[in-house]
């Protein structure tokens, strides 16, 4: 009826404009199609958006979906880290380490496993076993158990599945570590230890030990004021501790000496050879500490749990008990011989005479 209404020029100025408005329909269809997808989301965007509206889902689901998720965030991290490098090792610096840091432990949390530790550090004790780890746990591929298990001294009968559910959640591209002292002076750890893997890594953070004496006897003496006095029970340890029955049973490639002396006034050239040791990237460096003068010890920028400086608890770099001089001539004189064997066994001098 319209049709007829028109006037033929008319008629053909409407076709000419319903065709015009049809093909620009096309042309808008078609580049969105093409284009809009990569442009607005690429690809990687896309993936994360996925996981995050998985992680919202089902259990079930969730768990089809966890690798994928999982092995795209650690992707994501490695890429930032060796494009870090590329820059200078910018990896360990500003936010972005901390960035990585957080991103991992929190995909370990949801996607990781509870594993049995690929590191230990057994000892010494007083010998800077805390700094170690808490500086050893900011890396992003390493995850830490915060408390000390006591498992192969006190706890070896609750088995491994005890042991193992007590770890952190880790990725397979993260290892596993933990810290327990009295390792070093329990006489069934060492083939505890092997019997659970060969390849467990040991660190032994070592003191002089004089100094490791005093400061044992400072820590008891604060916990049962009525002890003996320090030169009663100093002069008793006549044994290297474990290291030559670690030695035997595990290969010497798997066990490695920090100086808790170098600790302290190096701690960034100390955990780059325990990083070293671990294989893992060298990421923690002078960047993370600073000297914090009211502690007297190196600090962390950041550690794993914050964003915020800290230095270690009350506990770690207390004032010592006074012992007299003439006793820590005699007790130096005790060790020096304990000490050249100790140098000899392990290849390294320490330097503590
Ligand atoms: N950065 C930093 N901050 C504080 N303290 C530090 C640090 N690095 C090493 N140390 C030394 O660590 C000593 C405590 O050793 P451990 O952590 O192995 O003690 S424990 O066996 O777990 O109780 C502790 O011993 P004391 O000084 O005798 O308290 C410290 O000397």
């Amino acid at each position: 009826m319209a049709q007829r209404l028109l006037s033929p020029s008319n008629r053909s100025s409407a076709r000419l404009a319903f065709l015009l408005t049809v093909s620009l329909s096309c042309t808008y269809l078609c580049y969105s199609i093409l284009f809009c997808r990569s442009t607005v989301m690429t690809r990687r965007a896309y993936e994360g958006k996925k996981c995050q509206q998985n992680q919202n889902a089902a259990g079930k689901k969730l768990l089809g979906r966890a690798d994928v998720c999982a092995s795209l965030e650690v992707r994501t991290a490695a890429e930032e880290r060796g494009s870090g490098g590329q820059r200078g090792d910018a990896a360990s610096s500003g936010s972005l380490w901390v960035d990585t840091k957080l991103r991992n432990t929190s995909v370990a949390q949801k996607y990781g496993n509870k594993k049995l530790p690929n590191a230990l550090i057994v000892g010494v004790k007083k010998g800077g076993t805390r700094a170690v780890l808490e500086f050893i746990r900011i890396h992003p591929d390493v995850r830490a158990l915060g408390t000390e298990p006591h498992f192969f001294d006190r706890n070896y009968d609750r088995g491994l599945d005890w042991y193992r559910g007590l770890m952190p959640r880790t990725l397979d591209s993260q290892i596993t570590l933990e810290k327990t002292p009295s390792y070093f002076v329990t006489r069934e750890a060492p083939r505890r230890i092997a019997s659970m893997s060969q390849e467990t890594k040991l660190i032994v953070v070592v003191r002089n030990p004089v100094t490791r004496a005093i400061s044992d006897y400072t820590q008891t003496l604060s916990k049962k004021p009525d002890i003996p006095t320090f030169e009663d029970l100093a002069f008793k340890n006549r044994s290297l501790g474990l290291v030559d029955s670690v030695l035997e049973r595990h290969p010497d490639r798997n066990m490695h000496f920090v100086s808790g002396e170098r600790l302290i006034t190096d701690p960034a050239g100390e955990m780059g050879r325990v990083q070293d040791f671990l294989g893992l990237k060298r990421i923690i460096s002078e960047k993370h500490f600073y000297f914090n003068r009211t502690k007297g010890f190196p600090c962390l920028k950041k550690p794993e749990s914050s964003s915020q400086p800290r230095c270690l608890g009350k506990s770690k770099g207390r004032t010592h008990v006074q012992i007299e001089r003439e006793v820590i001539e005699q007790l130096r004189e005790f060790y020096r011989p304990f000490n050249i064997k100790f140098y000899e066994t392990v290849g390294q001098d320490f330097k503590w005479d």
